[in-house]
């Protein structure tokens, strides 16, 4: 198991130590995960692979504050996390939009939140900028429901870097999506996040979508009591281009790797 290696200990924005969670259920208590440590530094990109239900989910909208932790903590910037707040943002599966309104309002709907200082024209400005990276440029005033599952998906990654969070937490963005536009957003998303310096985490099923996209990948051990099982540090050069990287003979070194690990 591995840190990042040019990484020092200043530089972690988020310390899980002895994460514990616990679901009660009819049957008695779940334990999902137990002890889990885990250091996740500045500005990193890193992935979280494992079995289904083992918990990722769960330790992803811990993260987020959206789910009580059962024992142990998270530490963001060395507070404890809480609660939500506007530093975390997250995107899901699937957007969840407000189906009457266009894509510009439903990006609107929580800048304004964020941002309840900023004008009107100031925060267009804001979601209109990300509408157009996400390649909605020319759909801003179609109504979600008008939308395809494609479209729906970039409103909400729109919206997620709208809120110009600290840290993008993204539960499985691109699940759903044919493989052109996986690959496309998934380039988008890669732009943004150099572009903004944030520090991403994301779920994925995916090998070649973790080793594409993140400096490290999180191996986590099937459930119950899932803890950090490995840790793959993906060596590739910043930005990275998808044809170089599937010809360099590294790339099938880490896909052994994390399939090994899945397969065991
Ligand atoms: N609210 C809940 N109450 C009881 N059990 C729960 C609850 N939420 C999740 N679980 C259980 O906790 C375990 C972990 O769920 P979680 O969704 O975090 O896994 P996951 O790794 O994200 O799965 P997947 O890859 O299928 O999305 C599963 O066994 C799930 O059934």
């Amino acid at each position: 198991m591995s840190q990042n290696p040019n990484s020092s200990l200043r530089d972690v924005v988020l310390n899980m130590r002895d994460l514990t969670k616990i679901y009660p259920t009819p049957k008695g208590d779940y334990v999902v995960l137990e002890d889990l440590q885990l250091q996740i530094m500045k500005e990193e990109f890193v992935s979280i692979i494992g079995h289904s239900g083992c918990g990722k989910t769960t330790l992803l909208t811990m993260i987020a504050g959206l789910n009580d932790i059962s024992g142990g903590d998270i530490l963001l910037n060395e507070f404890p996390v809480s609660g939500p707040g506007p530093d975390r943002g997250v995107i899901f599966q699937s957007p969840s939009l407000l189906p009457w309104m266009t894509a510009l309002e439903n990006v609107l709907l929580g800048v304004k939140q964020v941002f309840p200082q900023a004008s009107k024209k100031e925060l267009k400005d804001i979601c209109a900028y990300y509408l157009d990276k996400v390649g909605l440029g020319n759909a801003m005033d179609k109504r979600a429901t008008d939308l395809s599952q494609g479209m729906q998906q970039r409103v909400g990654i729109a919206r997620a870097f709208a809120l110009r969070p600290k840290i993008l937490l993204l539960d499985e963005p691109f699940g759903m999506l044919d493989s052109l536009t996986k690959a496309e957003l998934q380039d988008v998303l890669l732009e943004i996040w150099d572009k903004e310096k944030i520090t991403a985490i994301q779920i994925t099923h995916d090998v070649d979508e973790a080793i594409f996209l993140a400096d490290r990948v999180i191996m986590m051990t099937s459930g119950p009591r899932a803890q950090i099982g490995d840790i793959l540090d993906i060596g590739f050069e910043r930005p990275r281009a998808r044809k170089e990287i599937l010809n360099h003979p590294d790339y099938y070194t880490y896909r052994k790797h994390l399939i090994d690990f899945l397969e065991h």
